[in-house]
């Protein structure tokens, strides 16, 4: 039995729930909402309908639902649009309380509709991916993408719980479970050296009896960071640091039209980089390169682009990124394993030394 996190955050303070049967624990709350007069309403995507449809059935029985098309293009304005359609069709009022079941695009999808449907519902996190068990249902980030970039239009709105219910793990493809992996590894080489060195010395998999507290120490990572800088504001460091690899991974993804890699993907060629890039800043040296990317390598993951893509291209993505400021692009680096800061006004040249290195061309 896992026991239960808090992310605190005064008002905003809520449970991330590790329940032994998550169908079970889901249904309590969806009958306190019942009992308390506010309506539950379903998002979720195909992909999680076919595979956990006995679950969606057995928890959540006549709940209006919506059913988006699986995959990162869903993370759109169309989309957007349609979640809050379906809101208003249903007559959701501000007690009502949208439950996103799924990975880290309805995630983000229905957390940003949530945020901005009659100016702010509640919503609940079911993660069902890997991935959004330990980085993107905790944390309250959420948003869609631009044509012009990634993750470009958002809200800080945290849900009101998250259920991380490791059993819907057993149908998730073993790639998807692989792009998880990535953003576990990236918590160990920002903010844990001893997990770092667990990963490195034994991989993870999703037979691993070290599974459970592995997804929870990543909670927990998170839930830190985010109380101590809720709003990515601090000057240098903070919540910034979870960004570790994704300068150079939402450039992979959007220069690929989000085809080609998953997000964690992108985040696992992104770490690779951002280690070449420390040891080019004089941080880490060759032997820590090859200790990343073996790592991120032996978890089933890319530590190279599987084919060219265009430098400029790439540089040009970079350059719309959240975290830039006057003085140009912000990279996340690591002065050890196990540590990161960010480091901005790197040369250009520097930069492209990295992309090539990883195949750009
Ligand atoms: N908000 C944040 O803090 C944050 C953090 C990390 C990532 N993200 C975002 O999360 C997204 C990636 O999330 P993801 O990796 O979960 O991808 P995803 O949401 O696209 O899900 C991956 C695929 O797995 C399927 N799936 C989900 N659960 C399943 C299950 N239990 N069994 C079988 N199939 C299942 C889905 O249908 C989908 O096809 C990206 O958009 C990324 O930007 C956000
Ligand atoms: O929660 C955060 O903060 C993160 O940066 C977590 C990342 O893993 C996640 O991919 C996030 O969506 C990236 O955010 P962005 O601000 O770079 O769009
Ligand atoms: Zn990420």
């Amino acid at each position: 039995m896992t026991s239960d996190l808090a992310v605190d955050l005064g008002e905003k303070s809520y449970p991330i729930h590790f329940p032994s049967d998550a169908s079970a624990a889901i249904r309590e709350m969806l009958a306190t909402n019942v009992a308390a007069g506010r309506s539950n309403i379903l998002l979720t995507d195909d992909g999680v309908a076919r595979a956990q449809s006995k679950f969606l059935a057995d928890t959540f029985g006549a709940t209006p639902r919506l059913i988006v098309p699986a995959g990162e293009r869903t993370k759109c304005l169309e989309t957007f649009g349609k979640v809050l359609d379906f809101l208003a069709a249903n007559r959701v009022n501000r007690q009502g309380v949208l439950w996103v079941v799924g990975g880290g695009v309805v995630g983000d999808l229905g957390g940003y509709s949530a945020a901005s449907y009659l100016r702010g519902i509640s919503y609940v996190q079911v993660p069902t991916t890997l991935l959004a068990m330990v980085d993107s249902s905790v944390g309250g980030k959420t948003g869609i993408n631009l044509t012009a970039g990634k993750n470009l239009v958002g809200a800080f709105h945290h849900p009101k719980a998250v259920f991380i219910g490791r059993e819907f793990l057993q149908t998730l493809p073993p790639r998807e479970f692989a792009a998880g992996m990535a953003e576990i590894v990236k918590y160990g080489l920002l903010g844990d050296a001893a997990l770092f060195a667990q990963l490195e010395q034994k991989p993870v998999d999703a037979r691993s009896t070290e599974l459970a507290d592995v997804i929870r120490r990543c909670c927990q990572l998170k839930a830190e960071i985010v109380k101590a800088d809720e709003f990515e504001r601090a000057p240098e460091g903070g919540r910034a640091l979870l960004n570790l690899g994704h300068t150079f991974g939402h450039a992979v993804e959007q220069v690929t039209g989000y085809t080609t890699y998953l997000h964690g993907e992108g985040v696992a060629i992104g770490l690779a980089a951002a280690a070449r890039l420390s040891h080019k800043l004089g941080l880490l040296t060759p032997e820590d390169i090859t200790r990343v990317e073996k790592t991120v390598a032996a978890h089933n993951l890319p530590i190279r682009l599987r084919g060219p893509l265009p430098l400029a291209e790439l540089q040009n993505a970079t350059t719309r990124d959240k975290k830039n400021r006057a003085d140009g692009v912000r990279f996340v680096v690591m002065p050890s394993l196990g540590r990161a800061a960010t480091r901005s006004g790197i040369a250009p040249s520097t930069v492209e030394a990295v992309w090539r290195e990883v195949g750009a061309t």
